[in-house]
């Protein structure tokens, strides 16, 4: 299982321990994106930067990426999902054994492409500065791990869905067979849940974003991600999405 997660128990607390823990992954990765700025070249549509290959250098950065992470076996992982699903080459590494906790119908959820239009067209031009440095390698580095970082985060929504099945089927199982999108979130919503990880992720950026100084107490003001905008984030879109993903992998739970 996830980050911090043994791989033999599988409970709701484990599950969302393992939320937690990937709070600190995402809240960094947006701390290290923010060093760089917009650098927007890199998403353009239209400069065509690498000779034969057509779409933005992100794009190219990506699937490059992620084709030599597939050869290494992340995407065996059920806990993987690609930017960029299409003509991935396979795994060329043993396969480890994960553990297979998940339905079958759950391999075949993968929402990417709304985190990467969430990602680039809303959440990052409320976190970088705008203007060009010209690291367009690095930056697009830092973007695909944030990137990852969420879709990780997001996905998980499989692994919270198929926890609470198994401890409730009773309560799931009707909406299921009359795929009731409503009342399965409805149903799987936690309010009082969603409050508090909200508030803890301000804190963490609060908290893993301010200036330390070595030579005296003073609190600085000065954050290198504004913490309102990840709390908006999780508010916004992780909660969300990761609902979306939910719904997706309960209504198909009994097929
Ligand atoms: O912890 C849960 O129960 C989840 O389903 C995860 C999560 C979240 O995304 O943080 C989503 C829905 C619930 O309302 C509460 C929290």
């Amino acid at each position: 299982m996830a980050e911090g997660s043994s791989g033999s128990e599988f409970t709701l607390d484990s599950i969302r321990k393992s939320l937690i823990r990937q709070e600190d992954t995402i809240v960094f990765c947006l701390m290290e994106r923010a060093r760089f700025p917009m650098n927007s070249a890199l998403y353009n549509q239209s400069l065509d930067l690498v000779p034969g290959f057509s779409g933005p250098l992100v794009d190219f950065i990506v699937q490059e990426t992620e084709a030599v992470q597939a050869k290494a076996g992340r995407y065996v992982n059920p806990e993987e999902n690609p930017f960029f699903p299409d003509n991935l080459p396979p795994s060329l590494v043993p396969n480890y054994n994960y553990s297979q906790v998940l339905h079958s119908g759950g391999a075949s959820i993968n929402i990417n492409k709304a985190i990467w239009d969430m990602y680039l067209n809303q959440l990052l031009p409320l976190f970088v500065v705008a203007g060009d440095d010209g690291n367009y390698a690095s930056t697009a580095a830092s973007d695909l791990s944030c990137l990852q970082a969420l879709s990780r985060r997001i996905h998980y929504g499989k692994f919270v869905a198929e926890i609470k099945f198994r401890d409730a089927p009773q309560d799931y199982e009707p909406p299921i067979r009359a795929k009731d999108a409503d009342e399965l979130m409805k149903l799987l919503t936690d309010e009082r849940v969603e409050k508090m990880v909200k508030k803890r992720v301000e804190k963490k950026a609060i908290v893993f974003g301010q200036d330390v100084s070595g030579s005296n107490n003073a609190v600085s003001k000065h954050y290198k991600v504004d913490p309102s905008v990840v709390a908006r984030l999780y508010d916004e879109w992780v909660i969300p999405l990761t609902k979306r993903v939910e719904v997706e992998y309960l209504i198909r739970r009994l097929d």
